[in-house]
């Protein structure tokens, strides 16, 4: 059975991950902006994988208002975590409020802002290599699972929902379970984060400095109180699931936001979340900060 999907930030992420539903048969709408939307108006959206490319075509707009909502949607919220707010006063406006909204995101501050205006809210870890770094198109990273997407409701739970989301990600070809302890995935994902943007921003991104930098997000989200899985079971989680492709991945997310120059960056909600509750919590968080600052050093030089 198909269902209807609404990929809010056709890019890299909500791009491979909307064009391989509408390719498995959902109905999909993608919300994107700028000459990113006028290329897919105009010529389709195209996703690049290690198979060759596909170019899809289906409903694009730059905002929630032109969505067709009539047959219930759910919302795959793809924008960066600094996007989120500007996105959900659009879809405030305008997606009725009993409209499920799954994070599609890394971060975990996009969930509790989303329960603020959505009662039906769920979260996604994501591990999906991907790029978007021109108009139009999206590469796939990853083949030939294209990713990892166990889904969850917020803050905790599974219900009928979630597993139909999880179906329907399987059907498109991602690996996707429900897990009602989402946020415990999220959180270490969120560490795997502060830690790879590291080697992203920083010069001296030695071995030992990633251990230090994991270490000081683990005894944060133990002061924190947060929920965390294991390294060894995220590592399991993964297996050999997502095998790279040596020609697709440039940079993380992260890095590909300062190669696009586009303004605004996700780090206040990747090492910058660490730094916020290292604060709440009475725990230094020296590194972090490092990684943070140093983000909004490139991000600068980007812009200037
Ligand atoms: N890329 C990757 O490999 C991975 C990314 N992630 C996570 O997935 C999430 C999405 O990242 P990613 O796909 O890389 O980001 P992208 O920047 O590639 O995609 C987001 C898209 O949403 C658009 N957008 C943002 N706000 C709006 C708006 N209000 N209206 C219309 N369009 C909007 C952006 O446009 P514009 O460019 O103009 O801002 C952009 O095209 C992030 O949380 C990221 O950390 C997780 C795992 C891997
Ligand atoms: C771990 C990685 C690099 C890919 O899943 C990611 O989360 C990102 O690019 O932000």
């Amino acid at each position: 059975m198909s269902s209807s999907y609404v990929l809010y930030g056709a890019g890299a992420v909500g791009g491979v991950v909307g064009a391989r539903l509408h390719l498995a048969g959902h109905r999909v709408t993608l919300v994107a902006r700028g000459e990113h939307l006028a290329r897919i108006r105009a010529r389709g959206l195209t996703l690049d994988t290690a198979d060759g490319r596909e170019v899809v075509r289906t409903d694009a707009t730059d905002s929630a208002a032109e969505v067709d909502w009539r047959d219930g949607p759910v919302v795959l919220l793809a924008v960066k975590a600094h996007q989120t707010d500007a996105a959900l006063a659009d879809l405030m406006a305008h997606a009725p409020p009993s409209t499920a909204v799954v994070c599609l995101q890394n971060g975990v501050s996009n969930e509790p802002a989303t329960l603020r205006r959505f009662a039906r809210t769920y979260g996604i870890t994501v591990m999906l290599p991907s790029e978007h770094l021109e108009p139009g198109l999206v590469v796939q990273g990853s083949h030939p699972v294209p990713g990892i997407l166990d889904v969850g409701r917020y803050p905790t739970g599974t219900d009928a929902l979630a597993e139909q989301v999880a179906a329907d990600l399987r059907s498109a070809g991602f690996a996707s379970v429900p897990r009602p302890d989402i946020m415990a995935w999220k959180h270490r994902k969120l560490v795997t984060n502060a830690v790879g943007d590291a080697g992203v921003v920083l010069p001296d991104a030695s071995e030992e400095l990633r251990e230090a930098l994991r270490a000081e997000c683990e005894a944060v989200l133990a002061a924190a109180g947060a929920p965390l899985v294991t390294q060894e079971a995220d590592r399991e989680r993964r297996g050999d699931l997502l095998q790279v492709r040596a020609d697709a991945r440039g940079s993380n997310s992260l890095g590909q936001s300062l190669q696009r120059g586009t303004p605004g960056t996700e780090v206040d909600f990747r090492a910058g979340e660490i730094v916020l509750l290292g604060r709440r919590h009475g725990v230094p968080t020296p590194l972090n900060e490092r990684v943070q600052r140093a983000a909004y050093e490139r991000l600068r030089s980007t812009l200037t």
